[in-house]
C-alpha cells in the first residue's frame, strides 16, 4: 500500500494556506449524546462549546464507534486508540479486535510463527495468559481469551494459568464477578488439562500501567503473576474477587482498583507463578497499556524495577504493540497496517508540528495519531510535549493537567515555529471513567474554558482552528434502561454510575479569524466519522486532501 500513497501535497485551489498556526484540538471522551442531568457536558457551563455550537455550517457531529472507525460492529463503542488512530491516519483501518476475530475464525492464529513459538511449552511446560478479563472490546475480549484457551488444550496444551486484570472500566463494575465465573466453567471444560486461574488484580493499579506513568502498578502485576507473590493470597479467585471488592465494608473498591492476589494450593503455595520453560501470552489487542509488562517479560536489560526473577519463557503478545521498537517480537495476530498518516505526510513536505498532552494521552497525540508509531518522522520537523500527570484516581483532580496543557498550547501557537499545533485534553475521558458526575461537570467545564483561551490566541494569530473528540464518555454517565433510557438504580435507589465510552458521536467545528468565509461543511456526508477529519485539517492548512485519505468534510 506504501508505494502507492502521493506524500506530495499541492496547495488547494481555493483555501489559501493560513497566515498564522492550524490548532487541532481533542477533547478526549466529549460526545454528542442525550441532552438530561446525567450527560455531564450538557451539565457543565460551556459558553465555548454553547457558541460554537451555533455557528452555521461550522458545527457537526461524525461518527466515533463501530465499523466506521474498524471495529468489528456498530455495538462497538469508540476507544481512544481507533479513535486517534482514525483521526491521525484519515483512513479506516480494520483494527486489533476485528483482525482477532479473523485470526481466530479463519484458524490462521494457528498457523504463524507465534503460535509455534508457545506450543514448544505445551507438552512439557505452563501457557499463562495475562490480560483484561472483560468483554468491553477495547482492550481485549473474554469470547478471544476462551476461543484461544481451547484452541491451546485441542493442541496439546496440558497445564494453563490465567492471570486476569478486572475491568469496570469499559463493562460496569461489578461484571468481574461474572466473568471469573465464566471462565472458570471453560477452564473445567478441557478434559485433561491442568487449567486454573492463577493471580490477578484491578486494571487501574496492577499491571496495566501506560506510557509509563506509574511503573510500581507493572511492578505489582509483575510480582502477582510471576512471581506469585502478593498481599492478598485465596485459594480460588471467585472468593478473592468478593472478597476484594468488600461490597458490605465501609470502604467498597470498584473492579478497577482491586489488589493484587495470588491463588495458593491447600499447602499455602501459589498454583501457577511464571518459570523457565513457560509460555506466555498477552491476550490484549491494544497496545497503551500492555507495552510495559512486555518489555519486562522480554528485555534482558531493564531497570523500571527489580524483576526479582527473570523466567526465560517462550512469550507472545496476541499482536506486536510497537511496530517500531518490534515488540514483543514474537505475536499471534499481524497488527494492522497503518500507512501514510497525517503526521507522516506533513514531515514529508517540511511541515512542522508541536503535540502536547499529559502523560495518560501523551501517547494517544503522537503513537496512536501517527498510527501506533513510537518515535518522530522528522525530529527537526516534530516536537512532542509530555505534561505529567498526577497520580491518583481522576475524581478527585478534575482539572488534571489541562491548564498547563492550555499554556504549552499557546505557547507554541505563538511562538511562530509550527505549522500545526496538537492539543489533546484528557478530562472529560479519565474524569468520566471514575463515574464520578460532579467531578466530570467540573473537568468539562475546566475543558471548555482551556479551549476559549486557546481559541482566542489562534485568532490573535490570525491562525485557524479545528475542535474535535475521539469518543463519547462524559456524555453519559448513568447506566440506562434499554427502552425508557431511565437511569438504572441499585439497592438504594441511587442510579448506577456509567463508566465506560459511549457510542456517541462527537462534535466537531472549525473556524478562526484566519478561516476564509466560503469555508463550511459539505452536506452530503451525513455519515461521516472521525476518519474524514484528517483530509479536513489539510484543506484548513491551504492543501489538498491526500488521496489516499477519506473525503474532507468541508467545501470553500
Ligand atoms: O483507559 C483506557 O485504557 C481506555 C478505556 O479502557 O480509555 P481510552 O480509550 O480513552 O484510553
Ligand atoms: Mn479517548
Ligand atoms: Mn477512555
Amino acid at each position: 500500500m506504501a508505494a502507492q500513497i502521493d506524500f506530495d501535497l499541492k496547495p488547494h485551489p481555493t483555501i489559501p494556506k493560513p497566515d498564522g498556526p492550524l490548532l487541532v484540538c481533542i477533547m478526549d471522551g466529549w460526545g454528542a449524546n442525550l441532552e438530561d442531568e446525567w450527560n455531564a457536558v450538557h451539565v457543565a457551563d460551556t459558553p465555548c462549546y454553547d457558541s460554537l455550537r451555533k455557528v452555521d455550517n461550522r458545527f457537526r457531529t461524525i461518527l466515533a464507534h463501530g465499523t466506521a472507525v474498524g471495529l468489528p460492529s456498530d455495538a462497538d463503542m469508540g476507544n481512544s486508540e481507533v479513535g486517534h488512530n482514525a483521526l491521525g491516519a484519515g483512513q479506516v483501518i480494520d483494527q486489533g479486535a476485528s483482525l482477532v476475530d479473523k485470526a481466530l475464525a479463519s484458524g490462521s492464529i494457528y498457523e504463524g510463527e507465534g503460535w509455534q513459538h508457545i506450543s514448544k511449552s505445551f507438552a512439557t511446560g505452563t501457557l499463562h495468559l495475562i490480560g483484561l478479563l472483560s468483554d468491553g472490546g477495547v482492550h481485549s475480549r473474554t469470547d478471544q481469551l476462551y476461543g484461544m484457551i481451547r484452541g491451546a488444550a485441542d493442541r496439546g496444551a496440558k497445564r494453563i494459568r490465567v492471570h486476569v486484570l478486572t475491568d469496570g472500566r469499559d463493562v460496569p463494575d461489578g461484571s468481574s464477578v461474572r466473568f471469573v465465573q465464566e471462565l472458570e466453567e471453560v477452564l473445567a471444560s478441557l478434559p485433561g488439562v491442568d487449567a486454573k486461574i492463577a493471580s490477578g488484580g484491578g486494571r487501574m493499579g496492577v499491571t496495566m500501567d501506560r506510557y509509563e506513568a506509574d511503573w510500581n502498578i507493572v511492578k505489582r502485576g509483575w510480582d502477582a503473576h510471576v512471581l506469585g507473590e502478593a498481599p492478598n493470597v485465596f485459594t480460588d479467585a471467585g472468593t478473592a474477587i468478593k472478597a476484594l471488592r468488600a461490597e458490605d465494608s465501609d470502604a467498597p473498591v470498584t473492579d478497577q482498583w482491586l489488589e493484587p492476589f495470588v491463588i495458593v494450593d491447600e499447602a499455602g503455595k501459589p498454583v501457577g507463578p511464571v518459570v523457565d520453560g513457560d509460555a506466555v501470552v498477552i491476550f490484549n489487542f491494544r497496545a497503551d497499556r500492555v507495552i510495559q509488562i512486555s518489555k519486562a517479560f522480554e528485555y534482558e536489560s531493564f531497570g523500571a524495577f527489580d524483576r526479582v526473577r527473570w523466567p526465560q519463557t517462550n512469550f507472545v503478545g496476541l499482536m506486536q504493540y510497537d511496530g517500531d521498537l518490534k515488540l514483543p517480537a514474537r505475536f499471534l495476530v499481524p497488527p494492522p497496517a497503518i500507512a501514510g498518516t497525517s503526521g507522516e505526510v506533513l514531515s514529508r513536505n517540511g511541515l512542522r508540528t508541536f503535540a502536547c498532552s499529559e502523560t495518560q494521552k501523551y501517547g494517544h497525540v503522537t503513537f496512536f495519531w501517527n498510527g501506533n508509531r513510537s518515535g518522530y518522522f522528522d525530529e527537526a520537523l516534530e516536537t512532542y510535549v509530555e505534561v505529567p500527570s498526577d497520580k491518583v484516581p481522576f475524581n478527585q483532580l478534575p482539572l488534571m493537567k489541562a491548564r498547563e496543557i492550555a499554556e504549552a498550547g499557546k505557547e507554541a501557537l505563538r511562538s511562530g515555529r509550527f505549522d500545526q499545533v496538537r492539543i489533546n485534553f484528557a478530562n472529560p475521558d479519565m474524569v468520566g471513567h471514575t463515574g464520578d458526575m460532579a467531578a466530570t461537570v467540573t473537568a468539562c467545564a475546566f475543558v471548555d474554558a482551556c479551549v476559549r483561551e486557546l481559541l482566542d490566541v489562534v485568532d490573535e494569530l490570525g491562525g485557524r482552528w479545528l475542535l474535535t473528540s475521539d469518543h463519547g464518555n462524559a456524555d453519559d454517565m448513568v447506566q440506562r434502561q434499554k427502552k425508557t433510557l431511565k437511569p438504572i438504580l441499585d439497592e438504594e435507589g441511587k442510579p448506577v454510575a456509567l463508566t465506560s465510552h459511549t457510542l456517541a458521536p462527537v462534535p466537531v467545528a472549525i473556524g478562526g479569524k484566519g478561516l476564509p468565509e466560503g469555508v463550511a461543511f459539505r452536506e452530503d456526508l451525513p455519515k461521516a466519522g472521525l476518519a474524514n477529519v484528517a483530509a479536513t485539517i489539510f484543506n484548513l492548512m491551504g492543501y489538498e486532501a491526500p488521496a489516499h485519505m477519506q473525503p474532507s468534510l468541508v467545501h470553500a
